[in-house]
């Protein structure tokens, strides 16, 4: 078990006039051995982090850390992704067993032997049957497919899996037999998960935190039930209504607690020219309730410092309808509460 730190970590693209920060400053934690749902819309910057999590972007800014170390350079390889699309990272040429053999970090096992049994042993782990390793990509669902990319990602024994819209190209019915093997190996693996997806459904299903990404920035972090119970940032309560009108997203049913939404002045967000200030400002309909002018948030960055349950806000606590007179961008709820769902919050204390 690991955890997996990112500090100050911020990714850039293009330069002159087309420059554009795809991930400004972000701190955020994987506890060791826990789920952490990365949620936002699309273009916030989830896959831009978790492709500098295992140096396929380079990082103009910051540290990611495994248990408080810089990652290797070499040799094994402790993070690994799993990509929306299995054929991404699948060859179609090779046999299902020669990927995931050739994944199999050298010295692993002894022989041929060894390799053909290390390759049954990870296609039952992502239950499928050894018969399977002479199957090519084709002549597999799609969902079978993802479970051969996640014993592809076994294959180096990771400390921590990065899962990217890993259920999202899938049916309906193919998701749930996926989401409960990706809850197995959590735990019978001890793995530590950044798991990434759209659909709050999902996230709520396999998270143990919830960070939620905004315009290149985590915006709220916190235990999935505090954070789904009781958002606190504006732009997390819109994404969870959104999530609960007729053709949202599939979680309708299950957030019966969290009020309707106030409606936001909504602006498209363009990532090459944030707004200054905070960068949810001009869709946001908390700020205006509590100042008129928005002037702190328009100038100022809220930070979300905190310790268990945070949002970067200037009036989070607005957020569930108690304003903060102090504006201080702090959560109402520095020490956490009742009940959240695993103990010992991570080690950093502010979202960026
Ligand atoms: N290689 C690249 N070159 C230039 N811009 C990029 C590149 N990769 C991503 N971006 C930009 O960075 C921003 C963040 O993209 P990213 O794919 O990380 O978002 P996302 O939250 O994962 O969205 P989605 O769910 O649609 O994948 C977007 O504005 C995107 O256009």
């Amino acid at each position: 078990m690991s955890e997996l730190t990112f500090e100050d970590v911020t990714v850039r693209f293009g330069s002159g006039r087309r420059a554009m920060t795809a991930v400004d400053r972000v701190h955020l934690t994987v506890p060791s051995g826990a789920v952490v749902g990365l949620v936002g819309e699309s273009g916030s910057g989830k896959s831009t982090l978790a492709r500098a999590a295992v140096g396929l972007t380079p990082v103009a800014g910051g540290r990611i850390l495994l248990d408080g170390r810089p990652l290797p350079r070499r040799g094994r390889r402790p993070l690994q992704l799993v990509f929306q699309d299995p054929y991404s990272s699948l060859d179609p040429r090779m046999t299902i067993g020669s990927s995931i053999a050739e994944a199999i970090p050298r010295g692993a096992v002894a022989g041929a032997a060894g390799r053909r049994d290390e390759v049954a042993r990870l296609l039952e782990l992502v239950d499928l049957s050894a018969d399977r390793a002479a199957c090519h990509p084709a002549e597999l669902s799609g969902g079978q497919r993802q479970r051969v990319a996640l014993a592809r990602a076994l294959a180096g024994r990771p400390d921590v899996v990065i899962a990217d819209e890993i259920t999202s190209a899938l049916d309906v019915s193919i998701q749930g037999t996926v989401l409960n093997l990706v809850r197995d190996l959590h735990r019978s693996l001890g793995l530590s998960m950044l798991f990434i997806t759209h659909d709050l459904a999902v996230v709520r299903y396999v998270s143990d935190y919830i960070a939620v990404m905004y315009l290149g920035r985590i915006v709220e972090y916190g235990p999935a039930a505090s954070v789904l119970a009781d958002p606190q940032h504006p732009y997390t309560r819109e994404l969870l209504a959104a999530a609960r009108r007729p053709g949202g997203a599939t979680a309708a049913a299950a957030f019966p607690d969290v009020p309707p939404p106030q409606v936001a002045d909504a602006e498209p967000a363009d990532p090459h020219h944030p707004p200054a200030g905070c960068r949810f400002h001009p869709r946001c309909p908390v700020g205006p309730l509590v100042h008129a002018d928005r002037a702190v948030c328009r100038d100022a960055a809220p930070t979300g410092e905190g310790r268990r349950h945070r949002a970067a806000c200037h009036f989070a606590s607005s957020a569930t309808g108690q304003p903060d007179a102090s504006g201080s961008g702090r959560t109402s709820h520095p020490a956490g509460r009742p009940g959240a769902a695993t103990p010992g919050g991570p080690p950093t204390d502010r979202l960026s």
